[in-house]
């Protein structure tokens, strides 16, 4: 599991320490960690460090300390090193190690517009302008600078320009959110200190982030409970149902899914035929005879069923997809809602919420859909502002109905009412495709059936975030599954649905051969 801090956080487990007079040993472990990154990245790009142009952006704070030492341990190592000092205040003694180990220094104020043409063309670009410490966007020479570098350095760079490398985290994301204060100098690594910062896995400040790379600077025993958690491969073989030797289906699971409307029949078999991939005791359905009939062909393990949800006794529900115009599917979809098992409502059934739900209802909206919940709830957003800040609308949102949410995205994130996060980075973007959503609905609903309490509970995971947990599950198997179906190149929300069995075969082998490593 990979865990993340906001930046009071990370700052509160380091007070202890400088307290103690560790301020410097901190900032030598952090630039060691940071120089060795990138010594990595050279390695891998050119062979070798000695001779690299490696230019450092340095701002008036600790984060320009950490870059300026950097700096000073690669041009010991034979790199040609230069510092561009943002600001008119600089951390002395870094600056004064980095001149020692030969460094060459400019100030951005006085340079002239040919500077970020050289930047750019740097085998190693370092952005040590603002760390934790930054209040809002970059200003001044800082900003001025990064915006030309931006226009000059395009992203994703398939391995022209240079590696650009964040100091803790690219300047401009905050720490604590992950949005995006322009300029931002999109990262290809970010080495951040101590632990994650919840912007770096949450949109967009993932997306300008690169990978993540974190420096063990000693704050462990310091931290709190993180406030965003990743769960990653190695995860699952402890939180899957895997069914033992006396299960039988009753007692694996039953998934009842109430979906699809005589004009959307797609949705329905989708989500249906993912949730018999995912591995369930019995998927029973309920909806128009046009769409059992189809399940019969392509999906004949699914039972059809007839009633109400009270009479389809199932261990939970899934409600929504495809459910459009159909009264008796909405009636279906309600009742559910209301009957106290884990529902995942997506789709139509966002709109039928009632005032009162737990975080046993797990909602999963795409942005737009997001608007539309936070709009029942009073609230007035548009889609630009979720998806400049989703993981604080998805907190909002689950705040305000009490449900569980998941909010699709690049990176999807999940929000239980208690405020805890997930946040997981698996999909590939060949997943953004019709009915993708579906198939992702028809894995969860198959989990929150199966998944047991007591596997979450051994996991570490407090019950109140129980169900956010399984939603964070069903999100990692459907981005590797897409992943795996897409294999580099174009795919269907079939086809996700498909790959999901042997994509959990492999999680739950020996670790070396599981998927996402
Ligand atoms: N947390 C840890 O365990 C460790 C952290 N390290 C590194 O330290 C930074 C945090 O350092 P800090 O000095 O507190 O803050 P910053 O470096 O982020 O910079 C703050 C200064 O930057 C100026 N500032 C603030 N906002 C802006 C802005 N929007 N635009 C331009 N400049 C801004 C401001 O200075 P002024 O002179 O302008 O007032 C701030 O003082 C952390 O991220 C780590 O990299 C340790 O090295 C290791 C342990
Ligand atoms: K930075």
């Amino acid at each position: 599991m990979i865990k993340a801090w906001t930046g009071n956080q990370i700052r509160s487990a380091e007070a202890p320490l400088l307290a103690n007079g560790q301020g410097p040993e901190l900032m030598q472990r952090a630039a060691h960690g940071l120089a060795n990154a990138i010594v990595r990245g050279l390695l891998r790009r050119r062979g070798q460090v000695y001779g690299s142009t490696v230019a450092v952006l340095a701002g008036s704070g600790n984060n320009g300390g950490d870059a300026l030492y950097a700096g000073a341990f690669l041009a010991r190592r034979g790199a040609q090193a230069t510092a561009v000092l943002t600001s008119a205040r600089w951390h002395t003694e870094a600056l004064a190690a980095f001149r020692r180990a030969g460094g060459t220094v400019v100030q951005a104020g006085q340079a002239g517009p040919a500077l970020a043409g050289e930047l750019a063309a740097a085998d190693v670009l370092v952005d040590g302008i603002l760390g934790t410490g930054a209040s809002g966007g970059l200003r001044g020479a800082a900003a001025g600078l990064v915006a030309a570098l931006q226009e000059r350095i395009s992203r994703p760079t398939n391995g022209t320009g240079p590696l650009v490398v964040a100091c803790d985290l690219p300047s401009g994301v905050d720490a604590d959110t992950g949005q995006l204060h322009q300029p931002v100098l999109r990262a290809d690594l970010t080495v951040t200190f101590g632990g994650a910062k919840l912007g770096l896995l949450t949109d967009p400040g993932a997306g300008a982030a690169g990978r993540v790379w974190t420096v063990d600077i000693g704050l462990g025993p310091h931290l709190p409970e993180p406030a965003l958690r990743r769960l990653d491969p190695g995860d699952v073989p402890a939180l899957w149902p895997v069914p033992g030797r006396s299960d039988h289906k009753y007692t694996r699971g039953v998934l009842g899914i109430a979906a699809g409307s005589a004009s959307y029949h797609g949705a329905a078999l989708l989500a249906a035929r993912a949730a018999v991939a995912t591995g369930v005791g019995m998927v029973r359905y309920l909806g128009p005879g046009e769409i059992c009939g189809q399940l019969n062909l392509l999906a004949p393990e699914v039972v059809c069923g007839s009633g109400t949800i009270a009479e389809n006794r199932s261990q939970a529900w899934l409600v929504g997809p495809g459910a459009v115009a159909d009264p008796e599917q909405a009636q279906r979809a309600r009742e559910a809602l209301a009957s106290g098992l884990p529902v995942v409502a997506d789709a139509g059934a966002l709109d039928l919420l009632p005032a009162e739900l737990g975080p046993h209802v797990i909602l999963t909206p795409h942005a737009g859909e997001l608007v539309r919940v936070l709009a029942g709830q009073g609230v007035s957003v548009d889609r630009e502002q979720v998806e400049a800040s989703p993981a604080e609308f998805a907190r909002l949102a689950a705040g305000l109905t009490g449900a569980t949410v998941l909010l699709k995205g690049a990176a999807t994130v999940v929000a239980s009412p208690a405020g805890t996060l997930f946040s997981q980075d698996n999909a590939t973007a060949w997943m953004a495709t019709a009915g993708s959503g579906d198939t992702l609905a028809g894995i969860l609903g198959a989990l929150a059936a199966t998944v047991r309490p007591q596997d979450l509970d051994r996991a570490g995971i407090a019950a109140p975030d129980h169900f956010a947990a399984v939603a964070a599950l069903a999100a990692l198997v459907h981005g590797l599954a897409g992943t795996a179906a897409a294999a580099g190149g174009p795919t269907s929300a079939a086809a996700i649905g498909h790959a999901v069995p042997a994509v959990v075969r492999a999680l739950l082998r020996e670790p070396e051969q599981r998927p996402g490593r």
